[in-house]
């Protein structure tokens, strides 16, 4: 197990080689002057970049497999939110699986909560791009949802079931777009007073009512659900939330600012490798804040690890 490396410079390698940037043109708020920062510094540092941009949904994916297959960039990044960040990560997943010998991968944070950035201390746009300069990259853990008809997702921050897919599942784009995360505000409110309390079984026959798989440690933003969550672990935090309604959530949603729902007595944390949820059937499941399938599903630790350009700062 390799722990917190951070790897010798690949950036060499892209000197020759330009750093291939996919953007999501309507990922978060002021997008162009955020990419502009990023772009403006690798410039100024004489690094080759282009960038092309996404048409619509599952284009990340697509782009970042076959630029990873044609081997011909020095870098593949994703400039966007979790969501499209999440996509671009799957695509070069799902190249690294099949063989290719994939350059590493980075991103530029211009989305509404940029989790991911968060978490690897790069959620600035200088930040973002001193971490390109830097050349040094991380190996990161990767947890993985795989659905009984062999589809699979992987995720780098977290996954739920239960409530907050719920939020997710309900958020409209258009009201991210112009209030943020207001809008996660304005549906979690509606969530909870249209709240049909489920539960959701593990494949060991305990149950919940809503379910969170940690990779990281951030969650929502700047929020924490399982603080020992660490990308560098070879593991999940699966937070299991055992009381279900309305009061019960609404205590939830209140600890959560204050960073008091990891203690709550009611959510049991635990280190897990494999956990599968069965539930009623349709009911959605998120991964890096958006829906990736429907209960049935099963989640793992993926077996591969992502190489991602980390923060200087990271190598606490
Ligand atoms: N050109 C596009 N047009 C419409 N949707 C797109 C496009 N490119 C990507 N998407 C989709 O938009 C969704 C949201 O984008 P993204 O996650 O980048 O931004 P965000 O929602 O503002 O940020 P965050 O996920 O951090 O809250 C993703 O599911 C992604 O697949």
């Amino acid at each position: 197990m390799d722990g917190s490396v951070l790897e010798a410079s690949p950036l060499s390698a892209t000197r020759n080689r330009p750093l291939r940037i996919i953007v999501n043109p309507t990922a978060g708020q002021a997008r162009g002057a955020r990419l502009k920062r990023s772009l403006d510094r690798l410039t100024a540092a004489g690094t080759q970049w282009d960038i092309v941009e996404t048409q619509a949904r599952g284009d990340a994916e697509a782009l970042a497999r076959a630029l990873a297959e044609a081997g011909e960039v020095g870098a593949i990044i994703a400039a966007g939110g979790d969501g499209t960040i999440n996509e671009a990560i799957n695509g070069v997943m799902a190249a690294q699986r099949h063989g290719a010998p994939v350059p590493p991968f980075g991103l530029l944070p211009l989305g509404t909560a940029n989790v991911l950035a968060g978490e690897l201390g790069i959620d600035t746009p200088e930040t973002a791009a001193a971490a390109l300069l830097s050349g040094q990259t991380r190996k990161i853990a990767l947890g993985l949802c795989e659905t009984p008809d062999g589809a699979r997702r992987y995720f780098s921050m977290m996954a739920g079931v239960g409530f907050d897919a719920h939020v997710v599942a309900g958020i409209d784009p258009a009201l991210k777009r112009r209030f943020g995360k207001g809008a996660y505000v304005w549906q979690t409110l509606k969530e909870w007073l249209a709240l049909k309390p489920a539960r959701y079984t593990l494949g060991d026959g305990r149950d919940a009512s809503s379910l969170i798989l940690a990779n990281g440690h951030f969650y929502a933003g700047r929020f924490t659900v399982a603080p020992e969550a660490n990308l560098d672990d070879p593991a999940l935090i699966a937070a299991r939330f055992t009381k279900g309604g309305r009061l019960a959530t609404a205590l939830y949603a209140a600890a959560l600012p204050f960073g008091l729902l990891p203690h709550l007595p009611s959510v049991k944390r635990e280190r897990i490798t494999h956990v599968s949820v069965n539930g009623p059937a349709g009911e959605p499941v998120q991964a890096d804040g958006d829906t990736i399938a429907t209960l049935p599903v099963t989640f793992t630790l993926a077996p591969e690890r992502l190489t991602i350009f980390a923060a200087p700062r990271a190598r606490a």
